[in-house]
C-alpha cells in the first residue's frame, strides 16, 4: 500500500503497539523550555528516576527573559527563578542549555531549526504547542503536556495514538504581496480553527514546493491554530540546502546516509488521507485578523463579516470593531515583528526592503525582535538593523517577547497592535491588548504609514 510522508515517519518510530490501542512512540529529540519543564524535572526527582538519554534533549529559554539588557540579572522575580531553574535543572541532569547569554539561545522553534538540530523523518516534542513548526523538514513534531514531558524524560518515547491524516494543497502562482504568513492565515480563516482536530497536516502543491524553509516554517508553525497535532512538507532539495553544513547536521558520510533516506520520505502516489482539500493560490490576498481567534481573518481588501453569533460579537466587542467594517486606515498603535512564526532573518529582509530609506510614523511604536541570537546577528551583520534603528525602529534581543504576556514586553490595555505572531486571544498581548496577526510585510508597512493600508502602496524601495 502507497504510504503517506507521515506514516514512514510515524511507522519508522514504533517501538511497540497495544492490539487495537496506542503505540508506544520512540522520540528523537527533545526540546524544553522554562515554562513546562520545571514540574517534569521535579516528578523525575520525586520519583527518583534518570532522565533516559540526556543527550537527546536539548534546552533554552526564550518566554520570560526580558528582550533588553538581557547581560544584567532578570527583574521580574517569577521570571528569573524560572530562568534559573532552567540553569539548575539542565546541569543536575546533564542536559545541554543555552540560556541567556549563549549565542545560540532564541526561541526554541527558531534556535534548533537554524542549528540542524532539527532534521527531515525525526520524532520531535516539546512542551510548547508550536512545536509544530519543525515539521516543515519533514519531521513529525508536535507540543506535549508537562506530564509528557516527564515521561520522555523517562523513557525517550510516548504511549499515543496515532491521528488521522489530512492533506492541504496549495496550487498555483500567489499575488503579489503575499507570503507565506497570508497562505496559512488563509487557510485557517477557510477552514476554521477546529478543522484539524485529531490530524496530522501534510501541506503539499507547487506553492510550498517553492516556498523557503523559513516560510514553510511559518505555515508549519500555525498548523495548531486550526486544531491539528502538527503539520508537515516533504523534505526536498530546499530542504536538504538549509539543512547542510549546520553545527549539528550530518557530516559527511553520515549524511550521504541520511540524506538517501530523507530522499525516501516523501508521499507516494495514491497514497491515502482521511481528509483532504485544495486552494488555489490566486485566491489569497494580504491577510489581517479582526477577532480574538486566528481563524477570523480577511484580506485586508475585504470587510468583517457578520456571523451573528454571541462569541463574535464578544470579540469584535473586545477588538472595537463593527461587522461589515473595512480595516483599511485604521489607525494602529504598535508593530511587533518578531515570534516562532515570523522572526527569522528572511522575515527581518522582507521588512527591511519595505522600511529601507523610510521612516515610521510618529504614532507607531515598532519592535524588531529577532527570533534568536544567531538572527539578532546576522541582521547586524546584512545591515538591516542600521535600517530598521534609521527608521526609529526599536531592535530587541532574541525571546518570545510581545507574542505573550509572559515577559516585560506589553502592549498596553485598548492599543492596536499589528503582530507577525501566532494568537489573538483576549489579552495575549497584554491586558486588553488588541492584535490583528499579519505578516512581516505588512507590519513593516503599516509602521510606515501609521495605519493599515492595502500592501503594494508602498513598493520596497530595495
Ligand atoms: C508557554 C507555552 C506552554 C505556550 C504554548 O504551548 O504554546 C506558549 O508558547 C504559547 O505560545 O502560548
Ligand atoms: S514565540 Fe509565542 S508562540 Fe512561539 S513559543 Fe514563544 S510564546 Fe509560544
Amino acid at each position: 500500500m502507497s504510504k503517506t510522508l507521515f506514516d514512514k515517519v510515524w511507522d519508522a518510530h514504533v517501538v511497540d503497539s497495544v492490539p487495537n490501542g496506542p503505540q508506544i512512540l520512540y522520540i528523537d529529540k527533545h526540546l524544553i523550555h522554562e515554562v513546562t519543564s520545571p514540574q517534569a524535572f521535579a516528578e523525575l526527582e520525586q520519583r527518583g528516576i534518570p532522565l533516559y538519554r540526556p543527550q537527546q534533549v536539548v534546552a533554552t529559554a526564550d518566554h520570560n527573559v526580558p528582550t533588553l539588557n538581557q547581560h544584567l540579572p532578570i527583574k521580574d522575580a517569577l521570571s528569573r527563578k524560572q530562568v534559573d531553574l532552567l540553569s539548575k535543572n539542565c546541569e543536575n541532569h546533564g542536559v545541554t542549555l543555552y540560556g541567556l547569554g549563549h549565542p545560540y539561545q532564541g526561541i526554541v522553534h527558531v534556535m534548533a531549526p537554524e542549528l540542524g538540530i532539527t532534521q527531515p523523518g525525526m520524532t520531535m516534542v516539546c512542551g510548547d504547542s508550536h512545536t509544530s513548526t519543525h515539521g516543515a523538514f519533514g519531521s513529525i513534531a508536535f507540543g506535549i503536556g508537562t506530564s509528557q514531558v516527564a515521561m520522555v524524560f523517562a523513557s525517550q518515547c510516548l504511549l499515543l495514538n496515532k491521528p488521522k491524516k489530512m492533506r492541504i494543497k496549495v496550487d498555483g502562482d500567489l499575488n503579489q504581496g503575499v507570503t507565506p504568513k497570508d497562505v496559512i492565515l488563509y487557510i485557517i480563516a477557510q477552514l476554521g480553527t477546529n478543522s484539524g482536530t485529531g490530524y496530522f497536516v501534510e501541506y503539499a502543491g507547487s506553492v510550498f514546493e517553492q516556498m523557503s524553509m523559513e516560510g514553510r516554517m511559518t505555515v508549519c508553525n500555525m498548523s495548531i491554530e486550526m486544531g491539528a497535532r502538527g503539520g508537515m512538507i516533504a523534505p526536498d532539495q530546499t530542504t536538504f540546502d538549509y539543512v547542510q553544513g549546520r553545527e549539528f547536521a550530518p557530516k559527511g558520510e553520515e549524511w550521504e546516509k541520511k540524506l538517501a533516506y530523507w530522499k525516501s520520505l516523501p508521499t507516494e502516489e495514491g497514497a491515502e488521507f482521511d481528509q483532504e482539500y485544495s486552494f488555489d493560490a490566486a485566491d489569497i490576498e494580504p491577510m489581517i485578523t479582526y477577532g480574538t481567534n486566528p481563524g477570523m481573518g480577511i484580506p485586508l481588501s475585504g470587510t468583517i463579516p457578520d456571523s451573528g453569533d454571541q462569541n463574535f460579537e464578544k470579540a469584535l466587542n473586545y477588538m472595537g470593531f463593527n461587522p461589515g467594517q473595512s480595516l483599511v486606515d485604521h489607525p494602529i498603535d504598535y508593530v511587533f515583528i518578531g515570534s516562532c512564526t515570523n522572526s527569522r532573518i528572511e522575515d527581518f529582509r522582507q521588512a527591511a526592503a519595505v522600511v529601507k530609506g523610510r521612516q515610521k510614523s510618529p504614532a507607531i511604536t515598532a519592535w524588531i525582535v529577532p527570533g534568536s541570537q544567531q538572527v539578532a546577528k546576522q541582521i547586524k551583520e546584512e545591515g538591516l538593523q542600521d535600517i530598521f534603528e534609521a527608521a526609529g525602529f526599536a531592535i530587541r534581543q532574541s525571546g518570545c517577547s510581545a507574542c505573550l504576556g509572559m515577559n516585560e514586553d506589553k502592549i498596553p490595555s485598548g492599543a492596536y497592535c499589528v503582530s507577525t505572531s501566532n494568537r489573538n486571544f483576549e489579552g495575549r498581548q497584554g491586558q486588553g491588548a488588541r492584535t490583528l496577526l499579519a505578516s512581516p510585510l505588512l507590519a513593516a508597512q503599516t509602521a510606515i504609514e501609521g495605519k493599515l493600508t492595502v500592501i503594494n502602496s508602498l513598493e520596497p524601495a530595495l
